[in-house]
């Protein structure tokens, strides 16, 4: 049998809608969410995703701002660009796309962002919230996974999901999240021995390597869910998954297509960011 293939158009559809009507409720208290991006440098892939994610905020009723800054700025004016927009009322959430030229700190830049304004949860204060589980932004991908796990109705609790890959941006973040539905979590990464051995147990799958088309039907349980985070552009100028989709489709119960699923839910989780920071300034100031 053939694995159902996750609509993600019709998920960020509906979560979109949602966060539409959230905005113009806002609006109506004189609030309107605002998002600055600062991209550094001409990366062909950074300006799609900077592209689409004004697009989706302005979709949204929201504001959005990019800066582009020539790839040779220096350190000080990233930060004082950052500083700048720390102190915008318009401005609610600020996300720097990475990858930074080398010469400029992501440590320091994500440390310049203020607290309150880190639409990606990349503050090591949000990280250490996520990790307690208090209030605060969502990781942008591992949140989106949740939620597009959550669209099809899968019960996680009590489940074996297991992460492939390691990363502060992805996999870490992905394990807190999972575990916080009461999933059991394994985490894979480069240094695991027997690695199918370990995710051909899982009942739900998450690959976030950065290898395109690494994970093979040997690595997936019958009937597991696959959700694919990767996003590798081939030389042919294709993407493609983490996953082998076509190897994998009749092995699985759902899985996720790259592109349009796991991408555009990361951008839907970014707005439901922006949109809470700018509710919590609005609460705040009430409350004086
Ligand atoms: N500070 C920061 N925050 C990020 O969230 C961040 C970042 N830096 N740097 C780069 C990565 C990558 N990323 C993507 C988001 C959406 C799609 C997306 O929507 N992709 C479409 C395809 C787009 C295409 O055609 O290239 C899809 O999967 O359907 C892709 C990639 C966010 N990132």
């Amino acid at each position: 049998m053939s694995a159902q293939v996750i609509n993600g158009k019709e998920i960020t559809g509906a979560y979109r809608a949602q966060i539409k009507e959230d905005v113009a409720k806002l609006a109506q208290q004189g609030v309107q969410p605002g998002l600055a991006v600062i991209i550094v440098g001409e990366d062909p892939a950074s300006q799609v995703y900077v592209r689409n994610k004004a697009k989706a905020c302005e979709e949204a009723g929201m504001y959005s701002e990019v800066h582009r800054l020539e790839a040779g700025v220096s350190e000080k004016e990233v930060l004082a660009l950052i500083e700048k927009l720390n102190q915008s009322p318009k401005i609610h959430g600020i996300l720097v796309q990475s990858p930074l030229p080398k010469h400029i700190s992501e440590d320091k830049v994500v440390e310049a962002i203020a607290v309150e304004k880190d639409a990606d949860c990349f503050h090591p204060v949000n990280v250490g919230n996520l990790m307690i589980g208090k209030e605060g932004p969502a990781p942008c991908t591992p949140a989106g996974v949740i939620a597009i796990l959550k669209h099809i109705g899968v019960e996680l609790a009590g489940k074996h999901a297991v992460v492939i890959g390691r990363s502060n941006i992805v996999g870490k973040p992905m394990a807190i999240l999972l575990l916080r539905e009461h999933a059991t979590v394994t985490i894979c990464h480069s240094k695991t021995a027997n690695m199918a051995e370990i995710t051909s147990q899982a009942d739900i799958l998450i690959a976030a390597v950065g290898k395109p088309r690494m994970i093979r039907k040997e690595h997936v349980k019958p009937g597991a869910i696959v959700i694919d985070v990767g996003i590798n552009r081939l030389d042919t100028g294709k993407l493609a998954g983490d996953v082998d989709f076509d190897d994998v489709l009749d092995t699985a119960s759902y899985i996720t297509p790259v592109p349009g699923c796991v991408g555009p839910m990361t951008i839907t989780i970014l707005l439901k960011n922006t949109l809470d920071a700018a509710s919590r300034s609005l609460k705040a100031q009430v409350n004086g």
